[in-house]
């Protein structure tokens, strides 16, 4: 089942980001994605490694962004890549078929290709402009999601789609009545004074737009 509050990592070290999963994971994110941009596979490797021991304790989810090989070697739950990294289909090439595997999206069709590819899940974004990311894709804004999710449904097209970019606490219910499965923040709660109450917020906020969804 994905997740629908994933938390994505950012710091400017390794060591910022095994600290910065810790306390993701001690504020109650049970689905983390380590995203270390920069950096070499055999830098990320032991850093995956590690992440993956911490979310183990938790029991967290570990998705790896970019690199499905390092997700194989550590034993993560999946992998997310995006245009600039492989299509889907090359990353569950590496994956096998159980492991879950992500794919960024900016337009229905960027959807269609991945559920084609055997996408487990979509990120679609950005919802707005955001410093976590360099060389964003157009915004979307709530009416892109609206469109979207609406195509979607037109086209019978049933896959997690989970909103991206620049998301605050205010935008979630919003983004959920789109459709959307989920969301996924960085500086949301990497940038919160109180981790924890922040967390349990969210996931207020995202279950109980589950519950009316279902
Ligand atoms: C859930 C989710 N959605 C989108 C992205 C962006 O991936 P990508 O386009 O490959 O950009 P980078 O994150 O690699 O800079 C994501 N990481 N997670
Ligand atoms: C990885 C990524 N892809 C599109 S926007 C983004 C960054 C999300 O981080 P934040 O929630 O801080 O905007
Ligand atoms: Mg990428």
């Amino acid at each position: 089942m994905i997740h629908t509050l994933h938390y994505i990592s950012q710091h400017s070290t390794a060591n910022g980001h095994i600290e910065n999963i810790s306390q993701a994971c001690e504020a109650g994110c049970r689905w983390i994605q380590l995203r270390i941009k920069q950096e070499t596979q055999e830098q990320v490797l032991p850093v995956a490694e590690a992440v993956k021991k911490i979310c183990d304790s938790y029991g967290a989810a570990l998705i790896i962004n970019d690199y499905p090989a390092i997700a194989v070697a550590v034993g993560a739950a999946g992998v997310h890549v995006g245009k600039n990294d492989m299509t889907v289909k090359a990353a569950r090439a590496v994956t096998g078929p159980d492991m879950i595997v992500g794919g960024t999206a900016n337009t229905t069709e960027d959807i269609l290709q991945h559920v084609a590819d055997g996408a487990s899940y979509v990120g679609v974004g950005p919802y707005r402009f955001t410093s976590t990311k360099q060389n964003l894709s157009p915004i979307l804004g709530l009416e892109g999601y609206q469109r979207i999710l609406q195509e979607l449904r037109q086209q019978r097209i049933s896959i997690p789609v989970i909103a991206i970019g620049g998301i605050q606490e205010e935008d979630i219910p919003a983004l959920l009545e789109t459709g959307v499965h989920g969301v996924a923040v960085s500086g949301l709660i990497s940038g919160a004074a109180d981790k924890s109450a922040t967390v349990q917020r969210i996931y207020e906020l995202v279950n109980r737009q589950t519950i009316w969804n279902h």
